[in-house]
């Protein structure tokens, strides 16, 4: 399926930054049919949330498991064929050469897609400098675009700020996933890059990563479809 095929309801990834698998079975059953694609992070994932991966495949929904690997290239390698066998649609690892290449290692030829996260969307250029980088934070995400397109990463994770940036060096080979996300009138919380979602699509991002709007809204199904309507909005679909 090219990016131009993705239906605008499955364009929207919910992350199901939550504390138990009882309270994410609890949300996916709220959500519904409303929802088709889910992530698992850190907080799900350490509270024994990884065979929900499976479970969730099994329904026929999709997940990102934004389980951010980075390490040596083998363990890296090792890691990525582990959950290639989860049922994951994307998995995320930070946009470092080593790294990078060891997940493209160990996906093989699986249907497990590789997404470099490039900065993350809490980081702007005082947090880099912090962190000692020299670069800014739009010259540190093209850089590493560009190196995970040279070593045959499937996507990238940016801010919707960068994608149109993006989108003029690697084309639409590569897809382009969007946290960041804030519909109007929502906390920003601890993010610092965002964008409404009918302007980051309209920025060019094919897939959208809403977590607490959606999570701690009273209504998540009617908040989830209002992002989905914006989204088919933006796509004069
Ligand atoms: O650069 C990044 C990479 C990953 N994330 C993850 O996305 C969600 C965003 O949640 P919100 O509640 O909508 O802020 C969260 O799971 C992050 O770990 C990111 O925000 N930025």
């Amino acid at each position: 399926m090219t990016p131009a095929e993705i239906a605008p309801k499955d364009r929207l990834i919910v992350a199901l930054d939550l504390p138990s698998v009882d309270a994410a079975e609890a949300m996916i059953a709220r959500l519904g049919d409303s929802v088709t694609f889910y992530k698992i992070g850190y907080q799900l994932a350490y509270a024994g949330g990884l065979p929900l991966i499976g479970k969730l495949a099994d329904k026929g929904k999709k997940v990102f498991a934004d389980l951010k690997m980075h390490d040596i290239g083998n363990t890296v390698t090792r890691g990525v064929e582990s959950v290639a066998r989860l049922g994951a649609t994307f998995v995320t690892v930070h946009a470092y050469p080593q790294t990078m290449k060891g997940a493209v290692e160990g996906r093989g030829s699986a249907s497990l897609k590789i997404l470099a996260v490039t900065v993350l969307t809490s980081y702007n250029d005082d947090d880099l400098h912090a962190a000692g980088y020299r670069l800014s934070v739009s010259e540190l995400v093209e850089a590493r675009a560009q190196q995970a397109q040279v070593l045959g990463v499937d996507g990238l994770v940016s801010s919707p700020e960068e994608v149109g940036a993006l989108r003029k060096i690697v084309g639409h080979q590569m897809s382009l996933v969007t946290p960041g996300i804030r519909p109007a009138g929502s906390a920003t919380g601890d993010q610092k890059r965002i964008m409404t979602p009918g302007r980051a699509i309209a920025a060019g991002a094919d897939y959208l990563v809403v977590g607490r709007p959606v999570v701690e809204a009273a209504d998540p199904k009617a908040l989830a479809e209002a992002i989905q309507a914006e989204i088919a909005q933006a796509l004069g679909a």
